[in-house]
């Protein structure tokens, strides 16, 4: 099968993406998946997408994780598949679109490289110890840090994804270390089992748990580095309950080709 490919990063969580408005992709397995994402073998990126057609919707976003399962909500996957969209002519500036987790509407800038995507609302924010484990579309697991720079988030990261408490399902592992007005965060990525550069319902994850922590109240912004460049998160926070959450942060075109698989 010859497929045309779009590869797009954002804050450095980079992606495969593939126009199947046209369905010619049909049951791609689980080894196909990985061989595109694989950075030596294939392509490389942290995920897969196909965006397809979906009635009452601008488009479906379908997400793959490296390994080749089909995996929850990606929030940066979701940022750059409506760059992805504005690209093909799909969207203008704002969107409506279906993703595992439900709607999400996003909007995109002038220049089509920032992307505001709303995500899920938020009641729950559970404890495991002295970390907060939440789904902001994907399950995460937050954990504060000190000296974050040189911690070894790959061996830290992996054996708590892997305890028994999470080996089944998996979780994604965050830690955070505040910094400025907001935080550091470098995050262990089940489905990847690797460090990325960027998760943005792991940054999400991280500013919903921080504001629970810190008791913050109303309209909260939040600013967080990662890896590979800045996102912004900001929500409305009532003591009860998250909502209109925005992650918000560059979702860029690397190249395009093609490749038979
Ligand atoms: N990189 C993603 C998360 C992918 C989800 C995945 N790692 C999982 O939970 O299976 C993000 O930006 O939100």
């Amino acid at each position: 099968m010859k497929l045309n490919f779009f590869k797009y990063q954002g804050a450095g969580n980079d992606f495969v993406l593939i126009d199947n408005r046209d369905n010619t992709v049909q049951n791609i397995d689980k080894e196909q998946v990985a061989l595109l994402c694989d950075r030596r073998f294939g392509i490389g990126g942290d995920g897969l997408m196909l965006l397809e057609k979906e009635p009452g919707f601008d488009f479906k976003m379908v997400y793959y994780n490296a390994d080749g399962n089909e995996g929850s909500m990606c929030g940066n996957g979701g940022r750059c598949i409506v760059a992805f969209a504005k690209h093909l002519g799909v969207i203008t500036y704002t969107t409506k679109f279906l993703a595992t987790d439900g709607v999400h509407h996003a909007k995109i800038s002038d220049g089509g490289e920032w992307v505001s995507l709303q995500m899920i609302d938020v009641e729950e924010i559970n404890k495991d110890g002295e970390a907060f484990v939440l789904n902001t579309g994907s399950p995460h697991y937050v954990k504060t840090a000190a000296d974050l720079a040189v911690k070894d988030v790959y061996n830290e990261g992996r054996a708590i994804r892997n305890n028994t408490t999470y080996k089944q399902e998996g979780i994604n592992v965050n830690f955070v270390e505040p910094e400025g007005d907001g935080f550091f965060v470098r995050t262990f990525e089940r489905g990847v089992e690797n460090e990325t550069y960027a998760c943005g319902t792991g940054v999400t994850a991280v500013a919903l748990a921080m504001a629970k922590k810190n008791g913050q109240f109303g309209t909260i912004n939040t600013p967080i580095r990662v890896l590979g460049g800045n996102i912004n998160i900001r929500f409305d926070h009532d003591g009860e309950r998250f909502s209109n959450i925005f992650l918000e942060g560059p979702a860029k075109l690397v190249f395009e080709g093609q490749i038979e698989i």
